[in-house]
C-alpha cells in the first residue's frame, strides 16, 4: 500500500492566489502532502484588498467538515480566517474527531488591513479553539488581541507566546515578528522554553499571504513526522525564500512564490 501524507486546511478563499485556501493548497502540494480543503468564506479579494466576503452557511459547513471525516485521512490540519463565531464552534466541535496535529493561524486582518473576522468571534477563538491546538501563529496584533497586552520588544513577544500557552490553553505558540522593523524573528514557546527563529528583512511589498503560507508549512511538515521545533525552522525557510523571490504580480503587495525552494527556480526567476 502506498503511503501518501494528507493536510487539511480550513479557510477563507482568495482567487487572486496568493494567500488564504489557495495559498495553503499550494504549500502543501509543494511540500508533497496530498492536500484538502474546507471553505469558511468566499472572499473577493485581490493583492490590493478585499471587495466582499460570502460566509457560507453553516449546515454547510458542517457537511464539508464532515465530508472530510467520514472518508479521508487527515494527518495534520490547519485553519485561517474563521469570521464569524458559530463557524468557529462548529469547528472546535469537529477538530476532536479528528487525531491530527492541529495549527491555528488566528486570522484577523488582511494585509490590506481589511476585517477578516467579527469582533464577537474572539472570545470563541480564545477559549474553545486555542485549547484545541498543537500550535497557533499569530502576529503581533493578533498576540495583542489574544493576550490583551501591547507588544513592544522582543522580550514583550517571547511573554505573549508563553502567556498564550500557560493562560489560554494552546498547545504551543510562535509569535511572528514579520510587523517590526529589522530582523524578522519569530518566537515560539513550546510548552518549556522559547526557541527563536530569524532570517534577514527582505526589502520588499510583495508579502501578501505571508501567514498563510508559513502556517500551512509548518502544517505539512508536522503531517510528515517533524518534531515541532524542526517543523518551525524548515517552514520558516520555505516563507523566507517565498518572499525573497516573491512575483511582482498585481497592483497591491504581490504574492510570495511557492516555488522558491525548488532549485532550478530560485536560479531562474529572480
Ligand atoms: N519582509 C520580510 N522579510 C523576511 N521575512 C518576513 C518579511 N515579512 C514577514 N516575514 C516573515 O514571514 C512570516 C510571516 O509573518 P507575518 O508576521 O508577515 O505574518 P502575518 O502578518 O500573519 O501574514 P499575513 O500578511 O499573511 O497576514 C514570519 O516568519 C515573518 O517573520
Ligand atoms: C482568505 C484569507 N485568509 C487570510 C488572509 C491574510 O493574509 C487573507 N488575505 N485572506
Amino acid at each position: 500500500m502506498n503511503h501518501v501524507t494528507c493536510a487539511l486546511t480550513i479557510a477563507g478563499t482568495d482567487p487572486s492566489g496568493g494567500a488564504g485556501i489557495q495559498a495553503d493548497l499550494k504549500t502543501f502540494q509543494e511540500l508533497k502532502c496530498y492536500g484538502m480543503s474546507v471553505i469558511t468564506s468566499a472572499v473577493a479579494q485581490n493583492t490590493t484588498g478585499v471587495k466582499d466576503i460570502h460566509h457560507l452557511p453553516l449546515d454547510f459547513l458542517e457537511k464539508q467538515l464532515q465530508s472530510i471525516s467520514e472518508d479521508m485521512p487527515v494527518h495534520a490540519l490547519k485553519t485561517g480566517m474563521i469570521a464569524q463565531k458559530d463557524m468557529m464552534k462548529v469547528i472546535a466541535e469537529w477538530i476532536p474527531e479528528i487525531n491530527a496535529y492541529y495549527v491555528m493561524d488566528p486570522v484577523m486582518i488582511s494585509q490590506s488591513g481589511d476585517s477578516l473576522s467579527e469582533e464577537e468571534s474572539r472570545e470563541v477563538l480564545r477559549k474553545q479553539l486555542l485549547p484545541l491546538t498543537s500550535l497557533v501563529t499569530p502576529n503581533i496584533p493578533e498576540a495583542e488581541e489574544i493576550t490583551g497586552k501591547r507588544i513592544e520588544t522582543e522580550e514583550d513577544m517571547k511573554e505573549a507566546a508563553e502567556a498564550i500557552v500557560k493562560n489560554f490553553g494552546a498547545g504551543a505558540a510562535l509569535v511572528k515578528g514579520g510587523h517590526r522593523a529589522g530582523a524578522a524573528i519569530d518566537y515560539l514557546f513550546d510548552g518549556n522554553e522559547i526557541h527563536a527563529f530569524e532570517s534577514e528583512r527582505i526589502q520588499t511589498e510583495n508579502t501578501h499571504g505571508t501567514g498563510c503560507t508559513y502556517s500551512a508549512a509548518i502544517t505539512a511538515y508536522l503531517a510528515q513526522g517533524l518534531s515541532l521545533v524542526e517543523a518551525v525552522k524548515q517552514a520558516k525557510y520555505f516563507v523566507t525564500e517565498a518572499i525573497r523571490y516573491s512575483f511582482d504580480l498585481g497592483h497591491g503587495s504581490g504574492p510570495t512564490n511557492h516555488f522558491a525552494t525548488r532549485e532550478e527556480v530560485s536560479n531562474k526567476w529572480i
